[in-house]
């Protein structure tokens, strides 16, 4: 793997929708810059560096106040670039890490120190080697108070991760609702298999982003102005105000072949949240609760 990739719109544009004050992006990442904090010898993609000044400015432009900066696969077990970027951001950015979950309490009292709030399991076999439960479980036990437990899988696991995330004894937050087929609609077999899963704990989040990913045309989806999405996730975000996130993914890992806008992206927050009270759940109050309680 020697190419590094671009996976970030050059020029987003200004959205026509404006979050509301305190508004919290809440899924982002960095990546770099690398001749500080290199990539991980395992990762599966090697991005161009996105740090975060980038970051930072992207938040302005869009009209966002906070992030939530999620350590992302290619930088592995180590978070010193996470780390960094929440660092940097004047109180304004808290992260959510991915630990070698032989971490002791030291360890994890440390990244709380840093700004994290909490850990990242991930399931996708493109993007990591292993996923062992046994190990994520007893990490997932003994995380420090008020932290909770990040997962990403994708529909077609969701049956069999089911007694995993029942036995995890924090809140779980899931990432872009575990990638329903949104062309099959809010009332498709996705969609209910995943209500079905928030329906069975009132401490399971989900984030509602990735209409880029969920309907993308190389997926078969229509592309922008990904109006599956919008169908398929706005009873969603009705029937669960009090548990939904948004973000907007940048700097879109592995989506360098359709490249998202992120002004689009910021446009679909009326289309899933239609009101102004929904909009400040999922935007204000719903990650402030998760990430900025004390
Ligand atoms: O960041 C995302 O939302 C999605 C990713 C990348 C990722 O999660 C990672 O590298 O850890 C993906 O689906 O390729």
């Amino acid at each position: 793997m020697t190419d590094r990739i671009i996976s970030w719109h050059a020029n987003p544009s200004k959205p026509r929708y404006t979050p509301p004050p305190g508004a919290v992006d809440a899924h982002c990442h960095v990546f770099g810059p690398m001749a500080q904090f290199p990539f991980s010898a395992k990762a599966k993609y090697l991005p161009e560096d996105a740090g975060p000044d980038m970051l930072f400015a992207l938040r302005d432009h869009l009209g966002f106040a906070r992030n939530v900066i999620v350590q992302a696969s290619c930088h592995g077990t180590d978070n010193a670039a996470t780390l960094d970027a929440i660092a940097k951001s004047n109180g304004l950015a808290r992260g959510v890490a991915v630990v070698d979950p032989a971490i002791d309490a030291a360890g994890l009292a440390a990244l709380h120190d840093g700004g994290i709030r909490g850990i990242r399991f991930n399931f996708l076999k493109r993007l990591v080697d292993d996923a062992p439960k046994d190990k994520f479980l007893d990490v997932a036990r003994r995380l420090p108070a008020g932290w909770h437990v990040v997962i990403y899988f994708e529909a077609d696991i969701l049956e069999e991760l089911r007694p995993f995330m029942d036995a995890i004894p924090v809140p779980l937050v899931i990432d872009h609702m575990g990638r329903p087929d949104v062309r099959q609609g809010p009332d498709g077999a996705d969609m209910k298999a995943f209500r079905a899963l928030l329906n069975s704990r009132d401490d399971i989040w989900f984030k509602a982003t990735c209409p880029d990913r969920l309907d993308a045309i190389k997926e078969g989806g229509a592309g922008d102005p990904w109006d599956a999405f919008a169908s398929a996730v706005a009873p969603l975000v009705a029937d669960y105000p009090d548990r939904c996130l948004w973000g907007t993914d940048w700097p879109h890992p592995n989506m360098d072949t359709e490249i998202p806008d992120d002004g689009h992206l910021v446009d679909m927050i009326p289309r899933i949240a239609p009101t102004a009270e929904l909009q400040r759940k999922l935007l204000v109050d719903n990650p402030m609760r998760l990430y900025w309680a004390d």
